[in-house]
């Protein structure tokens, strides 16, 4: 793991979560990418090496949905930079934590991620992202 990639961060309303993290952050996000496979809407707020993403949730049967139904807003995940996704499984599976999909997705902001399942990570969705053509 190189760094925290991103903080993912559960919101009901994209726009109105843009406008509160700009005065929080001082600044704009740089971006906002839809991503249908997992049916939500992203943004990314650069803040030093790392990334606040939010997360809206554009369908029902979303993940994000299924988690504001149940906690609300608040952290979702945690991302950590990798430098070889597949090595970084295969090391993961190797120390008996569960990985959620035999090979990595597309996701946002030009990655390639998996995630794992909370229940091997004392209760905190982890992601792994490795830049795609990093
Ligand atoms: C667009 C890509 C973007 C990017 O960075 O590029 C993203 O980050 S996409 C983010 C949204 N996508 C995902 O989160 C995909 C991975 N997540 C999943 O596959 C599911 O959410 C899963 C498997 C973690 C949970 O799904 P499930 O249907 O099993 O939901 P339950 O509510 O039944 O949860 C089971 C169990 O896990 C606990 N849980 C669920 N979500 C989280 C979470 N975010 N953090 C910690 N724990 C979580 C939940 O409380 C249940 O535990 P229990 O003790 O039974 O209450
Ligand atoms: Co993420």
């Amino acid at each position: 793991m190189r760094k925290i990639e991103h903080l993912g961060i559960a919101v009901r309303d994209l726009k109105a979560a843009n406008e509160l993290f700009a005065k929080l952050l001082g600044k704009a996000h740089y971006k906002e990418e839809g991503v249908e496979r997992e049916g939500v809407r992203t943004s990314f707020f650069q803040v030093g090496e790392t990334k606040v993403e939010l997360l809206e949730a554009t369908r029902p049967d979303s993940p994000i949905a299924k988690f504001l139904d149940k906690r609300g807003e608040g952290i979702h995940h945690i991302a950590f930079d990798v430098a070889d996704i597949y090595a970084e499984m295969e090391r993961l599976k190797g120390e008996g934590f569960e990985i959620l999909h035999e090979t990595p997705k597309k996701g946002a902001d030009n990655k390639l991620i998996v995630f794992l399942h909370p229940r091997s990570t004392n209760g905190v969705l982890v992601e792994l992202c490795q830049e795609i053509g990093g």
